[in-house]
């Protein structure tokens, strides 16, 4: 069974940038972003997150919430084994499907088709499986002949549809997903937005960080609101939603954001 058990998870990051003076003043205007202070060594210190605990369960779909800077990517990260804590204790059982930093390990001089064979065995799929869900992925991602080409040819919004179709066509037990960002042309997001939801609900354990409430609402049962780097609140969706627009911080979800679906952040 799928599990993911932190035991007051801390991140710190060292800035080494020579320009810390002014780096730090651009952090300290930031009202809800990582906690700024020095170490030993003088070094400008960010904390990303502080002494998180959480404990998932198979059927956990978590939502993350909180301001700029709060610290959802790094929990995400820290949960993929991107990131190593500073402190306290990780414990992760099942395969991690990451639907974010999507196009990283992609070759740019190998095919589109080839990109997916080698994603599908970085995830420990068997050729057979991956060349049977072939033609499904080659439609969803609309690329046609472009699949034949070097990726290193494509547009980032074609880069996207190769990555998030290889991804997704690919059983996770335990999904993380990032931000919802609109790259791509709106049919496009509509698709993507259906995919990914049958995904997550595929999925042992769901954690997904959002700022739009119809995505929590339609694809989570619980919800983490992170400010600083700590955890304000964690409990069911309505209750710690309605808390956190209380004050204020939730976007109001106007009916075009309902299409927005979480497809990664493109990082070539
Ligand atoms: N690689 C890094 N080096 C230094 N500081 C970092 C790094 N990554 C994140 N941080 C800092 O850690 C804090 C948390 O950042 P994080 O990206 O996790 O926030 P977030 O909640 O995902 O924000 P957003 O909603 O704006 O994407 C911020 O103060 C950020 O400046």
């Amino acid at each position: 069974m799928a599990q993911i058990h932190l035991d007051q998870v801390s991140v710190d990051f060292v800035i080494y940038q020579g320009s810390g003076r002014s780096l730090k003043k651009t952090l300290l205007h930031s009202s809800t972003s990582g906690i700024i202070r020095h170490d030993a060594q003088h070094r400008i210190q960010v904390q990303a997150l502080d002494k998180v605990s959480i404990q998932l369960e198979h059927g956990d779909r978590l939502g993350l919430i909180g301001g700029n800077g709060a610290g959802k990517t790094t929990l995400l990260r820290t949960i993929a084994g991107v990131y190593e804590p500073t402190a306290g204790r990780i414990r992760v059982e099942g395969k991690i499907t990451p639907l974010f930093d999507l196009s990283i390990g992609f070759d740019g001089d190998a095919s589109g088709y080839d990109n997916i064979r080698m994603r599908a065995a970085y995830l420990g799929v068997s050729r057979e499986e991956i060349e049977r869900k072939m033609d499904d992925i080659a439609a969803f991602t609309e690329l046609g002949g472009h699949l034949d080409l070097p990726v290193r040819t494509y547009s980032a919004g074609m880069m996207l549809r190769l990555a998030f179709g290889a991804a997704t066509a690919i059983d996770a037990e335990i999904l993380l997903m990032d931000e919802w960002i609109a790259v791509s042309d709106a049919q496009f997001l509509e698709k993507a937005e259906r995919r990914a939801a049958e995904f997550a609900g595929r999925a042992s354990i769901l954690v997904v960080a959002s700022h739009v409430e119809s995505v929590l609402r339609r694809l989570c049962n619980k919800v983490l609101w992170l400010e600083n780097g700590h955890v304000v609140k964690i409990g069911p969706v309505d209750e710690v939603l309605t808390e956190y627009r209380q004050n204020q911080h939730l976007d109001a979800a106007p009916a075009n954001r309902d299409l927005e679906p979480t497809v990664g952040k493109l990082t070539m």
